[in-house]
């Protein structure tokens, strides 16, 4: 059932103290799947509890990434530049991005985690069970809220979005985020990296270009949401729970009506913070265009039909917080006011 959860923790000057929408998956009843999707709507984002990934997964291929980040520079660099896949520390992307973390960015299958898992770990057999058992149970869990959510949208076929991430060609990445502990600069130093004075950035502000993002973290503070009127929400840390994000192909899909979530991640200045994200995506040949269920006159088309292998060479191309849906806009028509709150950036 989904319920606002009081969120007291108020993190910047533009925020304010709203419930964050709470899902228990263990809770079968009637009208889950339409609590579901109008959370999507309203925020593009939930958390969700109950969630059936074993505890002892999630710790396992924690603990393997805690070693891994633990290791000297020189030896996490044998892996390779993240661009696109592998370690990163500090560069986001291959355009000039910058946060205060270090990652290791991986493709979720088995082939790919094995190839990697030689360089990442002393125990490659031990760390790509980990991860892959891991991508597992998230991917069945993306897999579920996307049914749901085609139930609550009331569509034909309801499995038109999960079939797109258990196709074995699927192009669904997993990335663990570091935040190493970061001191406070001291207060004469400039304010770079920093929102108007409230703490420095980890992770800019962006959108998740994929259909649905599930994340977790240790129980360190850092993600925060952008609300529809612009206000950021800090989100408590949890866990145990898992953190669902609209991505763009989902709002590309659904004309709108589901909003991808602007989001960032702070730097923690007490504790280091590790998040694990999954991030579902469809084969790159996949056409990405609005449903026939959420097309009318009144909601005429907003996107053009897109491959999400095009979607992708459009991201690579452009800044971290820039608004790539937009590349994909139908030009010249009455366009309704959806995610009218997430600034175009591609003129800066
Ligand atoms: C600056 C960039 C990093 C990114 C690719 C991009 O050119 C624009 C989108 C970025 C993003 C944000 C969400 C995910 O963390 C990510 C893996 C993704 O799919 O899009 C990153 C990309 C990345 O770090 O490679
Ligand atoms: O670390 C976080 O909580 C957010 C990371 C994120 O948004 C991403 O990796 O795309
Ligand atoms: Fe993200």
């Amino acid at each position: 059932m989904v319920v606002p959860s009081p969120n007291p923790a108020i993190r910047s000057r533009k925020t304010q103290a709203v419930g964050i929408p709470s899902v228990d998956l263990s809770f079968v009843g009637p009208g889950l799947a339409e609590q579901l999707a109008r959370a999507c709507e309203d925020y593009g984002f939930f958390k969700v509890t109950n969630h059936g990934v074993p505890r002892e997964v999630v710790s396992r291929v924690e603990g393997e990434m805690k070693a891994f980040f633990s290791r000297p520079a020189f030896e996490k660099q044998r892996v390779g530049l993240a661009f696109p896949f592998g370690y990163g520390c500090k560069n986001i992307g291959p355009n000039g991005d910058t946060g205060e973390l270090e990652y290791l960015l991986l493709r979720a299958d088995p082939s790919s985690v094995s190839d990697v898992s030689r360089t990442v770990s002393d125990d490659p057999d031990g760390f790509s069970s980990a991860v892959n058992n891991y991508i597992d149970e998230v991917r069945e869990l993306v897999c579920e809220i996307l049914d749901l959510l085609g139930e609550g949208l009331r569509l034909l076929d309801e499995s038109v979005f999960s079939r797109l991430i258990s196709d074995v060609q699927n192009d669904s990445l997993l990335r663990i985020n570091h935040y190493p502990f970061a001191p406070k600069p001291s207060s004469h130093r400039p304010d770079h990296g920093r929102t108007r004075g409230e703490g420095r950035v980890g992770f800019g502000e962006h959108s998740d270009p994929q259909i649905l993002t599930v994340l977790r973290s240790n129980d360190v503070e850092g993600l925060q949401v952008c609300l529809r009127d612009g206000l950021w929400v800090a989100v408590p840390p949890d866990p145990n729970s898992f953190y669902v994000l609209v991505g763009d192909a989902l709002q590309a899909m659904t004309n709108g009506r589901l909003r991808s979530v602007r989001h960032r991640a702070m730097a923690n200045s007490h504790k280091p913070r590790m998040s694990m994200v999954y991030f579902g995506a469809p084969p790159l040949n996949s056409s990405i265009s609005p449903l026939p269920e959420m097309v009318s006159p009144q909601n005429p088309p907003i996107y053009r039909p897109f491959t999400w292998g095009d979607f992708k060479k459009a991201l690579y191309s452009l800044r971290l917080g820039d608004c790539r849906l937009d590349l994909f806009k139908i030009l010249n028509q009455q366009q309704p006011t959806t995610n009218d709150d997430t600034k175009s950036t591609l003129d800066d």
